[in-house]
């Protein structure tokens, strides 16, 4: 029996309040409308383990070596138990966060190593094929200003989002460069503008896409 076609693997990204979560929404239904069979998920987190791992990384305070060994457990866990059989089903996986966010708020917030970084993203994520990386990552870039207020409206801040702005910046500045170094995944999207001119945008981007 043959398999069925490898399902597609999407990440969505951006700083704190950048407005990732509004978009994931739309695109989920706009997935789901065209008949793609799909499950959302998101880092840290996804599994059993990983949301109890995703509680006490973003309320504990820890290490940064903690930290980062915690972001990459969780994404273990949820490699094997959710994104790799959903992908071998031939289910897309639309993924709240992924490996991006450990280069931008580890080493590009707090300054771990990138050495480690990359021993890390190997040891997790190496395979026969090579690296499991999302096909596609969106990543919602605003100015620090704008992410900043549209947090203040939104909620009560977690152990990240109550960084300091030099520390949202360096997670941006670390996002873009990232975006710099793999033109070929990544694409930026322009989220200092309304909604309905972001998501039509997004339609354009996915419009080609079954
Ligand atoms: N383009 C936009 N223009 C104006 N307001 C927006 C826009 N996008 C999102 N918002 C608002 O900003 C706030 C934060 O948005 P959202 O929760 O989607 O962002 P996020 O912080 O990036 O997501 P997450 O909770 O996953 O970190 C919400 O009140 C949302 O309605
Ligand atoms: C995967 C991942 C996440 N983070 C941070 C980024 C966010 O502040 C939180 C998750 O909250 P969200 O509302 O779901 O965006 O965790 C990180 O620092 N490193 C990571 O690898």
């Amino acid at each position: 029996m043959t398999s069925p076609p490898r399902g597609r693997f999407i990440s969505v990204e951006g700083i704190d309040g950048a407005g990732k979560s509004t978009h994931l929404a739309w695109l989920t239904d706009y997935f789901l409308n065209k008949g793609i069979s799909l499950i959302q998920s998101r880092e840290p987190g996804g599994t059993g383990l990983g949301e109890k791992l995703r509680a006490l990384l973003l309320n504990d305070a820890m290490s940064l070596e903690t930290e980062a060994l915690l972001m990459f457990a969780s994404r273990a866990e949820h490699l094997a138990q959710v994104i790799e059989p959903a992908l071998s089903r031939g289910d897309w996986v639309l993924c709240d966060r992924f490996s991006d966010a450990t280069y931008a708020y580890q080493c590009g917030g707090r300054g771990l190593d990138k050495t480690k970084f990359t021993a890390l993203e190997q040891w997790v994520q190496l395979r026969d094929r090579g690296l499991i990386e999302p096909d596609l990552t969106l990543i919602f870039d605003v100015p620090l200003e704008v992410s900043q207020a549209r947090m203040a409206t939104s909620r009560v801040l977690d152990r990240f989002e109550s960084e300091q702005q030099d520390f949202h910046a360096r997670v941006r500045a670390a996002y873009l460069e990232r975006a710099e170094q793999n033109p070929q995944r990544i694409r930026v999207i322009n989220a200092n503008r309304s909604v309905v001119e972001i998501q039509s945008e997004l339609a354009e981007i996915f419009a080609d896409y079954e």
